[in-house]
């Protein structure tokens, strides 16, 4: 991974990457993974897996916001799955390809004047890609170069270590409850073992989106880099978490989180079944598509 670093710090400072359109240190640390193996060209994810350090870096690329469809979420858990297999990936750095998100959370449309089988079939789907990450044996960093509401506050939560790029208009947090929606347990433990009790307890009910220098005071990021290093810094602190044997770090992990995922695998279907019949009531079809307007009336 140093040697990762070295050649981007030598790239950089020898102006070739400058000679590149679009070029910056986030961009580096991209091409030099995409020299490597192209492991899966998936329409909305792409993954490369670096041989030689078993570092795979995994870019969401479905416009315009990265949210967290059906299809998407069935990408992102074969994606995983695919490289939880892998014996020689031995770490994961998921970031964002669009520039200014990171990923908008789940696709509202997913939850919006569908039917109940459909509302059975995306729930089954978000529950598998949490169970892929949370529970992935490999090193999970997040570097979160853009905005990353609900769904995307979770998958960079269930990473083991969050970098975000420190632009002040970057938020992250819950925020259910300002779509009239609740965030179902299990998103509230997975941010309760990140930031506390109280913390939690605070950000859920008032669905705090959190600035970037506030998400890192109260510990739901680990680092503020500026936004052209986010990649390359994810790729640093990568390695120092790469330096641990794997053995050892992996059996800490699976203690830490292992309660956290039996409780949702002991309640999986009621979850589905609770899922279903709230999404199902007027009321909250009501709330989500007063959001979907007010997202709407905010762009024009
Ligand atoms: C008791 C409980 C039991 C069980 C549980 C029950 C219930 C439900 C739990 C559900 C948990 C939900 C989790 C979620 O993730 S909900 C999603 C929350 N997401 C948001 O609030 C983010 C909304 N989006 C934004 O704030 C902005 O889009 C963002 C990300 C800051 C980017 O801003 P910008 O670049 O300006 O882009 P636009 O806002 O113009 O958006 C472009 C385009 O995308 C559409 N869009 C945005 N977000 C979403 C989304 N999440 N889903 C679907 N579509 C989205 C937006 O409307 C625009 O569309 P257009 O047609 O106008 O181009």
């Amino acid at each position: 991974m140093s040697s990762i670093l070295r050649r981007c710090t030598k790239l950089t400072h020898s102006g070739i990457l400058s000679m590149l359109p679009g070029s910056n240190g986030r961009s580096c640390a991209l091409q030099y993974f995409a020299s490597e193996k192209r492991y899966s060209t998936s329409s909305k994810i792409k993954v490369d897996l670096d041989s030689n350090t078993g570092v795979a870096i995994m870019q969401f690329q479905s416009p315009p916001v990265n949210s967290l469809s059906l299809d998407f979420l069935t990408e992102f858990a074969i994606n995983i799955e695919k490289l939880e297999l892998d014996r020689s990936c031995r770490g994961v750095i998921i970031t964002s390809a669009l520039p200014k998100v990171f990923s908008a959370g789940l696709d509202i449309l997913e939850m919006y004047q569908k039917s109940p089988e459909h509302y059975v079939e995306f729930w089954k789907a978000v529950q598998e890609a949490w169970f892929k990450l949370y529970g992935s044996s490999k090193v999970t960093i997040a570097a979160i170069n853009g905005n990353s509401p609900a769904g995307g506050c979770l998958l960079a939560m269930c990473c083991d270590y969050r970098i975000m790029a420190e632009n002040p208009r970057y938020s992250i947090g819950l925020n259910e409850t300002q779509l009239g929606i609740v965030a179902p347990f299990w998103f509230k433990d997975t941010m309760q073992n990140v930031v506390g009790h109280r913390e939690t307890e605070k950000g859920l009910q008032l669905g705090k989106l959190y600035t970037a220098p506030e998400a890192l005071k109260v510990g739901l990021v680990d680092e503020l880099v500026p936004e052209e290093k986010v990649v390359s810094s994810a790729a640093e602190a990568m390695s120092k978490w790469l330096a641990i044997p794997d053995h050892a770090r992996q059996l800490s992990k699976s203690m830490m989180r292992k309660p956290t995922i039996d409780r949702l695998l002991a309640a999986r279907e009621a979850d589905i079944t609770n899922f279903v019949s709230f999404t199902s009531k007027d009321s909250i079809q009501k709330s989500l598509g007063m959001y979907m307007e007010m997202l709407k009336k905010r762009r024009s």
